[in-house]
């Protein structure tokens, strides 16, 4: 017998369906009417306040508020250099509520970084660099007369060439300490951190620069001062929503504020033990003739300081964002150069061996390579070019525009963000046969034309915007020269006296072939993913030509 229906309860799903039915439509009502507004809200952006169409760059299908956001990853310049590949070598992007352009190949760098550097003279300004710069009392300061004049004085103080000369002595003496290290290591068959000792090595270098000393007094106090050195670069690469999204500017959804402070917090107590400590010095009568007549960087800048007539008063977070920049920038850009170089190396026995040959026939096997030797090792300089091309350690150049200006007939206005993709244009198809190789013999005269697509030797120094690691123009980096100094001859010498066992790499089957994981970590510079953990097996000794190697 069929089951009775009873009639409230037929009404009651009629009901149900009339309201789906009106929700749906509703729903559908709504969509389009966002879609309409949006498009229509995308027009009206690109008209400017003069009331003139933009014309801007290609650019990828934007969404609503976001814009391009949810085209980005942490490793932001493998995200553009996969966006660049399909939409060119200029695109517009619209990151949330910032503006921006990213520029991948050496022409439209040049544009950019040479035909526009005034323009392009600002530095971004996130959370991060504002926080943890002090407000931007750095080096990373807006053009403008605080930036010129830490500019001369590092120049003149610090980075240019006189000073460095001077600290020859200091680099010389850091070196040996750290290849007798690795050496005593390699005599007890230990494993050792490469990563780690190579930025402890860079800090020493800096820190005495800067300090005349290295900057620690106890083994934790240097441990807390490398750590500090990463984190700082890290977060400054880091995503944070709050820096895209206006409306969001004073929310902290990420926890990242509270992140920043932390990291604030703890490199505080050691800038202020730091600086603490000289100031009491220098108030006992007889400090500069007990320390030498020389005056260090700090002195100079305490000096600035206490001096109220002083062309540019410096206050104390002045001084603090000035030498936590330093060390920072002083410390790991350098130390990643050096660990992705010697990574290729180990990665590349057939190079290593042509570098092996190059040293034997300059240096000979009696003495250890040293500075005045770099400039008799064209082959060694092709591995730092080629390091630089494949692995740049700021991959991304970061400026912002002061004003509007117009860019092969593309409109860029004031506020626009530039991003100049060096990690892209070292893979840039057009520019470079075979990108992905790595091959230093395409940096030498005789084989430039066969490896590449240009003549004439190329340097690092900002001229060739086909290799721009330090950047270029006005806002180029103020250490370019000190790294110089420092990346060939670590490099030259790690080269001479040891093989490398690699121990851990990430994945099992590189650890079986004696190669490093070649992945990379996030953040404003891009070192490897994982420390390169080695055993170094020593072949010649740092410590004399006739020690028991
Ligand atoms: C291999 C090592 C290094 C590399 C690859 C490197 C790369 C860079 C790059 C790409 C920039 C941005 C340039 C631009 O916008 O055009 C920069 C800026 C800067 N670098 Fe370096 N750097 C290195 C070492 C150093 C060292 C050793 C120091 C200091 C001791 C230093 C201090 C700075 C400073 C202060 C800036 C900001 C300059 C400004 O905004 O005016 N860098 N660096």
């Amino acid at each position: 017998m069929p089951k009775p229906t009873f009639s409230w309860q037929h009404t009651i799903k009629n009901k149900e369906k009339k309201i789906t039915k009106m929700i749906l439509q509703d729903l559908v009502f709504y969509a389009i009417l966002f879609l309409l507004s949006y498009f229509l809200l995308r027009t009206i952006f690109h008209i400017t306040l003069h009331g003139h169409r933009v014309h801007l760059p290609p650019s990828p299908l934007a969404l609503p508020i976001i814009g391009h956001l949810h085209l980005l990853d942490p490793l932001m310049h493998q995200a553009l250099h996969k966006l660049s590949s399909r939409h060119g070598p200029f695109m517009h992007l619209r990151l949330g509520s910032v503006q921006s352009v990213v520029v991948s190949n050496p022409e439209m760098a040049k544009e950019f970084l040479k035909t526009h550097d005034l323009t392009f003279s600002y530095r971004i300004f996130n959370q991060a660099i504002d926080y943890l710069t002090y407000n931007a009392a750095t080096p990373l300061a807006p053009y403008g007369s605080l930036w010129i004049f830490i500019k001369k004085l590092s120049i003149s103080e610090l980075l240019g060439s006189h000073t460095l000369n001077k600290f020859l002595p200091v680099r010389t003496q850091e070196l040996h300490s750290f290849l007798g290290l690795l050496f005593d290591k390699s005599k007890s068959g230990e494993s050792v951190n490469v990563t780690k000792e190579i930025l402890r090595f860079t800090n020493n270098i800096i820190s005495q620069m800067i300090l005349s000393s290295r900057r620690s007094s106890t083994a934790d106090e240097d441990e807390e001062a490398i750590k500090l050195v990463r984190e700082v670069t890290a977060v400054f690469g880091e995503f944070n929503i709050s820096d895209f999204i206006w409306f969001l500017r004073n929310w902290d959804l990420q926890g990242f504020r509270k992140k920043l402070e932390g990291i604030r917090g703890r490199y505080d107590v050691l800038l202020e033990k730091i600086i603490t400590k000289r100031q009491e010095e220098r108030k006992e009568k007889n400090y500069r003739s007990e320390n030498g007549s020389a005056k260090d960087f700090l002195d100079l800048l305490l000096d600035i300081m206490e001096d109220k007539n002083s062309e540019m008063q410096l206050s104390r977070d002045h001084l603090k964002g000035l030498v936590m920049d330093y060390l920072t920038a002083g410390t790991d850009s350098t130390a990643v150069a050096i660990e992705w170089a010697v990574a290729e190396m180990i990665n590349h026995p057939m190079e290593l061996k042509k570098a092996r040959e190059e040293l034997e026939r300059v240096v000979g096997k009696q003495r250890l390579v040293q500075e005045s030797d770099v400039s008799n090792l064209p082959y060694l300089q092709a591995i730092i070019k080629e390091t630089f091309r494949l692995h740049p350690p700021i991959p991304l150049i970061l400026r912002s525009s002061i004003e509007e200006c117009k860019v092969k007939d593309y409109t860029i206005s004031k506020g626009t963000l530039l991003i100049v993709n060096l990690w892209s244009i070292g893979r840039d198809p057009e520019t470079w046969k075979n990108p992905l190789e790595f091959r230093p013999e395409r940096f030498l005269p005789a084989s430039g034309n066969d490896q590449s697509y240009w003549a004439g030797p190329v340097d690092v120094r900002g001229q060739h915007y086909q290799l721009l690691p330090f950047g270029t123009g006005r806002r180029n980096c103020s250490g370019m020269s000190s790294a110089m100094q420092i990346l060939p001859i670590t490099l030259a010498s790690m080269i001479q006296c040891f093989d490398w066992k690699v121990v851990s790499s990430r994945s099992s089957e590189v650890d079986g072939d004696n190669a490093v994981d070649m992945t990379e970590k996030p953040g404003i510079t891009a070192p490897l993913a994982h420390d390169l953990v080695c055993v170094p097996i020593a072949r010649f000794s740092p410590r004399n030509a006739s020690d028991d190697a």
